[in-house]
């Protein structure tokens, strides 16, 4: 990353006394192919807001022949790499994130998945990129939406396509990302740890991530510690996000995750962020009330998006849309 090459970190945030465990007993696994999947996602998603998924069902070549391609894109010039447009909202970007003065040691691509991509990815062969990044969008949907159905009969709620109704609406206002954490020798010395991706949670229905065999990612548990998340680059990881916890009401908790730099190896990863239509109306869901009262106010996805996008990385967004409960 040329922007970033010349290591002089120190406008960049470190953590402290990182003292993340590496658990990869703690984090739930669903075999997708198994008939206990819903179940296990359920508890997976009360307890964590986060699951790794196996026999997914997404090709790995596809997968592979993708990240070989996404690689090739951040290896060119800054130049070249700009001719993707700035990323707002959608293009190539570099160290900053959002609009409020983010910053990570990161460069990425934001793309929306519901338009054809047309955008100027310049390079040997733009329309390769173009058609696998296509692909594997259609396949990462998908997943996400089965996942969503299996989500809604583990929850027993009779409309099985409720969550993935949304996705699949061509209004659906989803999101692709690709991140490049280019390896940052200057750590190894010092020993520090860098933010590559600041912590927070996202503000979609859910998330599928995936990566190369690069550590970096991290969640933060309940009881107010972080665990590293072992990478898996044949797995795929599942974060709950906002919306999700809102229409369930709370039983479902959005995941706090971030990602820190590597010394020795760069991190490559590709997320897909399922958002629902800009004019959805996002509230606890009826059947998972029981009687209980909504723990949020009701609001649009435009409205949660327009305040999110106001909002620094690690703020807690859903807190302005909390229900002051009635004394
Ligand atoms: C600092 C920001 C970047 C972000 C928009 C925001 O103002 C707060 C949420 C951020 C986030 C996190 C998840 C996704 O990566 C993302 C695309 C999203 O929808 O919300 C990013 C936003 C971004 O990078 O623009
Ligand atoms: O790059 C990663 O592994 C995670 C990044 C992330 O959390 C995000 O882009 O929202
Ligand atoms: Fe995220």
């Amino acid at each position: 990353m040329v922007l970033l090459s010349k290591p002089t970190t120190e406008h960049y945030s470190y953590v402290k006394n990182c003292m993340a465990s590496t658990f990869s007993s703690t984090i739930p696994i669903v075999d997708l192919s198994k008939p206990d999947a819903k179940t296990l996602i359920v508890k997976a998603c009360e307890e964590f807001g986060f699951f790794k998924v196996i026999n997914h069902g997404v090709p790995m070549d596809a997968i592979s022949q993708l990240e070989t391609e996404a690689f090739k894109f951040f290896s060119m010039s800054l130049n070249e790499k700009e001719k993707a447009g700035p990323p707002n909202p959608f293009g190539y970007g570099s160290k900053r994130i959002g609009r409020n003065g983010d910053v990570g040691w990161v460069e990425y691509l934001l793309l929306n998945t519901n338009q054809e991509h047309n955008f100027s990815l310049c390079g040997q062969n733009p329309e390769k990129f173009r058609g696998l990044l296509n692909s594997y969008m259609s396949s990462v949907k998908k997943m996400a939406c089965d996942i969503l159905e299996l989500m809604a009969e583990g929850l027993k709620i009779q409309q099985k396509n409720v969550f993935s109704k949304l996705l699949m609406d061509k209004q659906s206002d989803s999101v692709f990302r690709v991140n490049h954490y280019p390896a940052c020798p200057e750590l190894a010395v010092k020993g520090q740890n860098l933010i590559g991706f600041g912590e927070h949670t996202d503000p979609q229905i859910i998330s599928l991530l995936r990566s190369n065999n690069t550590s970096g990612l991290q969640i933060y548990l309940r009881d107010g510690s972080w665990i590293s998340v072992p990478p898996d680059h044949s797995s795929f990881f599942i974060n709950v996000g906002d919306s999700l916890q809102v229409m369930t009401n709370g039983r479902f908790r959005s995941v706090r995750h971030r990602v820190l730099a590597n010394g020795f190896k760069a991190r490559l990863s590709m997320i897909y962020f399922g958002g629902p239509p800009l004019s959805e109306k996002i509230a606890p869901l009826p059947s998972l009330m029981k009687g209980k009262e909504s723990l949020y106010n009701e609001f649009t996805w435009f409205e949660y998006k327009n305040s999110t996008y106001g909002s620094r990385l690690a703020d807690n967004r859903l807190g302005h849309f909390e229900r002051i409960a009635a004394s």
